[in-house]
């Protein structure tokens, strides 16, 4: 029995006092038995670590350098990130490999790097309209998982319900920030696809254990239908995070 998951991808939103206020109202949410995740905008991540400091919310970068340090101007690395308090990094966002180009080895690159400094790793697959439209949705998220997880080693996957070092968030890039949310069929199926992708890369154990979260218009009245999905462990949630009113009933929802 995986523990469910619900992240928070702040993206580049709120200021620094709103980011402090959000994580202290999540802080303060009952959510025993679901694990909680919150990724803020970098600046913002030393207050929100302080804020959740003593509680079992995790805190994380949307991003990480492929690089471990040096002249790389603007980049903040994976051991900078352990080392304020981070515990996991988002890899592969959608927004990361459209908007910024990122490609699945500079991915695969930080994804190493993440892990070797001691940080968790939720790495991002999705397909584009395009790509689902012309059935190549499972291609692309397998290209995409087992790219990004090249060279990772057995010991990152988990055993049993303890989830490891590594999940999943499956995120169609035509449901991010549109409204339009891949139905609990639509997302059920890619998740079960890149279970059986896992397996096939490491053993059914590794699958079974690794946490498949959905992301892409998750809101409050579409969260229990999509949760309650079997191979559905939890949720990447963009716009609706920012909100405690929004965010608390999803959270609930993966109860
Ligand atoms: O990382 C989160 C996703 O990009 C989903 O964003 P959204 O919930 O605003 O669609």
């Amino acid at each position: 029995m995986r523990t469910p998951y619900v992240a928070g991808n702040w993206k580049m939103n709120l200021d620094r006092r709103a980011a402090g206020e959000l994580a202290a109202a999540i802080r303060d949410h009952k959510a025993d038995g679901v694990h909680v995740g919150l990724f803020p905008a970098m600046v913002h991540l030393d207050e929100v670590i302080r804020q959740v400091a003593g509680s079992a919310v995790r805190v994380g970068g949307q991003n990480c350098s492929d690089e471990v340090s040096g002249a790389f101007t603007g980049e903040v690395s994976a051991g900078m990130l352990q080392d304020i308090g981070a515990t996991v990094v988002l890899l592969g966002h959608s927004e990361r490999r459209h908007v910024y180009g990122e490609t699945d080895e500079f991915i695969s690159r930080k994804v190493h790097r993440a892990l070797d400094a001691g940080l968790d790793v939720m790495l991002c697959v999705g397909e584009t309209i395009e790509e689902r439209r012309a059935g190549d949705t499972e291609s692309v998220c397998r290209t995409q998982l087992t790219a990004g997880l090249a060279g990772v080693d057995r010991s990152a996957l988990g055993t049993g319900s303890d989830g490891g070092r590594i999940s999943i968030a499956y995120e169609p890039v035509w449901a991010i920030g549109t409204g339009e949310t891949a139905s609990p069929q639509q997302a059920g199926a890619v998740h079960t696809y890149l279970r059986g992708v896992l397996a096939g890369m490491y053993d059914e154990a590794a699958a079974d254990a690794t946490r498949i979260l959905y992301g892409g218009s998750v809101k409050p009245d579409n969260a229990k239908e999509l949760l309650s999905v079997a191979d559905i462990d939890g949720a990447l949630v963009g716009g609706a995070s920012l909100k405690p009113d929004l965010f608390l009933p999803i959270i609930d929802a993966a109860l």
